[in-house]
């Protein structure tokens, strides 16, 4: 098997006397997309923040490739082809849609944040940006500030930023919060088309997401994975309907060719 894209080895997070992770070790394939699930509390965004490099760990290691991350600063982490959303978002609001995606763009070459020193990049930067905002759905909102979009849209526009750098791993927290039904459908089909090829870590209540996209599920309940599969053997697993799914396994969908 390929050296995964992401491997975390025995994880543990401490605040004080609080043991909030605890021991979580899992490896995450190039391509795959991965959920991780679990009830409030259970330690999800504290994961996601380790990993990242907001925190770190009390003890245990994260690799990204073979290039260990556990204890460097986010920005590197950033650099080095780890990217993530935020719950709460990370938009410029006095900003346009364009000027938000090409601050991402910019700052992922290296250049800072919305200056540019090198005028040659200029056109480079002007089509990843126009190309990202194809992607997304965007481009016809390119001008519009920030602060006027709809919610959802700003979401969007989050997850646009999340892949302007064009990392490799791309971790999304609760990407679809506050979405109505068909608004997730959309964000869901966004999340696909944007993150293709490459490899997906995401936090997400809402099931019907986490098991439609997901080609593998961990379920973290109290700072420990207690099950990690595929979604049929997690909708399955007698423990996770005890800690977390219950009956509502059993209306789950499935992606194509998961189960
Ligand atoms: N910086 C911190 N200092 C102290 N305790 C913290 C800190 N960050 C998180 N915690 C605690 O760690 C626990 C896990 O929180 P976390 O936000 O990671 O859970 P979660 O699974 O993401 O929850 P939710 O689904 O509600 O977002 C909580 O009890 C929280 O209060």
């Amino acid at each position: 098997m390929s050296t995964p894209a992401l491997s975390i080895r025995d994880l543990n997070k401490n605040f004080g006397p609080a043991e909030i992770i605890r021991g979580v070790t899992l490896d995450i394939q190039p391509g795959e997309r991965h959920a991780i699930i679990g009830p409030n509390g259970a330690g999800k965004s504290t994961l996601f923040n380790l990993i990242s490099g907001l925190h770190r760990p009390t003890s245990g290691s994260v690799h990204l490739g073979d290039q260990k991350i556990s204890g460097r600063k986010a920005h590197v982490i950033n650099r080095m082809g780890l990217s993530r959303s935020f719950q709460v978002s990370n938009i410029f609001a006095n900003m346009t849609v364009r000027e938000n995606v090409r601050c991402a763009v910019l700052w992922s070459l290296g250049t800072g944040y919305c200056f540019w020193r090198n005028i040659g990049n200029l056109r480079h930067v002007q089509d990843r940006t126009a190309e990202i905002l194809e992607t997304v759905g965007m481009i016809d909102k390119a001008a519009l500030p920030a602060a006027s979009l709809p919610y959802a849209d700003q979401r969007t526009l989050e997850i646009a930023i999340t892949i302007a750098g064009g990392a490799d791993v791309i971790l999304l927290d609760e990407p679809t919060a506050g979405m109505s039904h068909s608004e997730t459908e959309r964000a869901v089909a966004l999340i696909e088309r944007a993150t293709r090829g490459k490899t997906l870590i995401i936090v997400e209540h809402d099931m019907s997401v986490v098991f439609g996209l997901s080609d593998r599920i961990s379920v973290l309940v109290y700072g420990e994975i207690i099950a990690s599969g595929p979604p049929e053997a997690i909708r399955g697993d007698a423990k996770v309907r005890e800690a977390y799914l219950g009956d509502e396994a059993e209306d789950l969908p499935m992606v194509e060719g998961a189960a």
